[in-house]
């Protein structure tokens, strides 16, 4: 059963004034042809699948797309042209700090924090130690969110983001977080969620883990599909074409 389906995707970013103007200096401009606008084809006709309980791997180098296509499939962006098919709930793990009040405290911020991604009050009650334990921030559950290093704040938005249980889960290169000691355990979790048979979609620049985690991989470089299919396959061949082997 296929969970997710992109079928000739495409996504046009709008350069320019466009962005800086007001939406009345913008008539007034584009009426006297003064709006100088270029569209910038970020993603363009992608297709790929993800069949239930698969780990679909995106690879490519900086801007060539991956984020993007995650932002289509989450919902936080739409596709220009193309359809995108998603059967089940979404659990998009990306920019994890995002949504953070720096002003709260780290506990009132479990608590909303834990709101917003759709857990209710008991959930949160129940798992509460859990997540301040896993994060392993327990000195600091009543000081100001800013007040964390940025490793912290890491910490604990993903020991929080990783108690969902969705059909479909996004990652966006969050398997590196914290130090040493904690990116094990947060593989460790993820593993876990894996092995439940979440769909899981993954972008990652670290081709080892890349290798060692994922059914299928598809490579973009500069919004076009450079490969799909066979993990091994598609991370030898990218990283020939990073060591400048350009087939
Ligand atoms: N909001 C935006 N407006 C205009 N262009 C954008 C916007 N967001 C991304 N882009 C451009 O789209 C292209 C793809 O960006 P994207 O972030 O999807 O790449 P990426 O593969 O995730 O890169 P990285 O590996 O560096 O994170 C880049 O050229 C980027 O500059």
């Amino acid at each position: 059963m296929n969970m997710i389906e992109v079928d000739h995707v495409s996504v046009t970013y709008i350069l320019g004034d466009i962005k800086e103007l007001s939406l009345k200096e913008f008539f007034i401009r584009k009426m006297h042809g003064e709006v100088i606008t270029k569209e910038f084809k970020a993603l363009d006709d992608i297709t790929f699948h993800v069949e239930k309980g698969e780990l679909l791997g995106i690879i490519g180098s900086n801007g060539s797309g991956k984020s993007t296509i995650l932002k289509v499939l989450s919902n936080i962006m739409p596709a220009s042209a193309g359809t995108v098919k998603v059967n089940g709930v979404v659990a998009p793990l990306l920019e994890l700090t995002a949504g953070f009040d720096d002003e709260m405290t780290v506990k009132e911020n479990v608590y909303l924090r834990g709101a917003l991604l759709g857990y209710t009050r008991k959930f949160i009650e129940d798992k509460y130690d859990e997540i301040i334990d896993f994060a392993e921030i327990r000195d600091f559950e009543d000081v100001a969110f800013r007040k964390l290093s940025s490793g912290m704040k890491s910490k604990i938005a993903f020991s929080l983001a990783s108690f969902v249980k969705p059909d479909i889960l996004i990652l966006d290169e969050v398997l590196s977080v914290g130090d040493i000691s904690f990116k094990a355990k947060s593989e460790q979790r993820m593993k876990e969620l894996f092995d439940s048979g979440v769909t899981t979609i993954l972008v990652s620049h670290a081709i080892e883990q890349i290798r060692e985690m994922c059914t299928k991989v598809l490579w973009l470089e500069k919004g076009h599909m450079r490969g799909y299919g066979d993990t091994q396959e598609m991370c030898d061949k990218y990283e020939a074409y990073m060591r400048g082997e350009h087939a």
